[in-house]
């Protein structure tokens, strides 16, 4: 599903890994671990073609990463990035954002099912009637992670997923996503319960620069 096959990664003189492999199976749930700038963020945007690597190749459902496909794949995706902010006033905005894109316009849940979604993560129905400013941080992760959930492509992205979230919701989330079994998850994370229930780890090592 997502293969990488000797990618190497640089910014500048600074190269963030070399000569990279691996093999995401389709319904993976796999996890990208390792220390702080060791460049599980950079590998997720190289799969959203946001960096573009030196050498190597990446295709997502047997397209090539690469001008002419990259459309293609991101529709396949739903990508939560790591920093996020929206300049939404209420929770229902926040909550329906994703589907407000034109690409996404078809795919608008419906309320019930949006609800229970929300309620699988441990939020209220009511939540969606509170604004923004009205939440914690960790309420609003799992508003964001129920719309990347709700939007069903086949791949999801989650830049650490579970920063905000409390190991009681971090077991809702893990559960939630292994219902979905043809859903492949790459995720990143510092989390020990989250990294420890995914079905693969990948260690990444940070590149010794000298
Ligand atoms: N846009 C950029 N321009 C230049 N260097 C960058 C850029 N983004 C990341 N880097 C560098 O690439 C390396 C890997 O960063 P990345 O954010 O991918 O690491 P990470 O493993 O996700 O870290 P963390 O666990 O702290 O989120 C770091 O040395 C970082 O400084």
């Amino acid at each position: 599903m997502i293969v990488f096959d000797a990618v190497s990664v640089s910014y500048g003189r600074e190269t963030v890994f070399k000569d990279f492999s691996m093999h995401i199976a389709k319904g993976e749930k796999a996890v990208l671990a390792g220390p702080s700038g060791a460049g599980k963020s950079t590998l997720l945007h190289a799969i959203m073609g946001f960096v573009k690597p030196a050498s190597g190749n990446i295709s997502v459902n047997g397209h090539t990463v690469d001008a002419e496909h990259i459309r293609e794949i991101r529709k396949q995706i739903a990508w939560l990035p790591q920093d996020i902010s929206f300049n939404v006033k209420n929770n229902k905005q926040l909550a329906y954002l994703p589907f407000t894109y034109t690409a996404n316009q078809q795919l608008i849940p419906a309320e019930s099912e949006m609800n229970s979604t929300l309620q699988a993560l441990l939020l209220p129905p009511g939540i969606l009637k509170k604004n923004t400013n009205e939440i914690s941080g960790g309420q609003k992760q799992r508003i964001l992670l129920a719309s990347m959930l709700l939007l069903k492509k086949p791949v999801l992205l989650l830049d650490e997923p579970t920063s905000a979230l409390d190991a009681e919701s971090v077991k809702a989330l893990l559960a939630l996503i292994f219902t979905h079994t043809e859903l492949t998850v790459l995720s990143t994370s510092h989390d020990r319960l989250w990294v420890e229930n995914m079905d693969r780890i990948i260690n990444l090592k940070k590149i010794q620069h000298t």
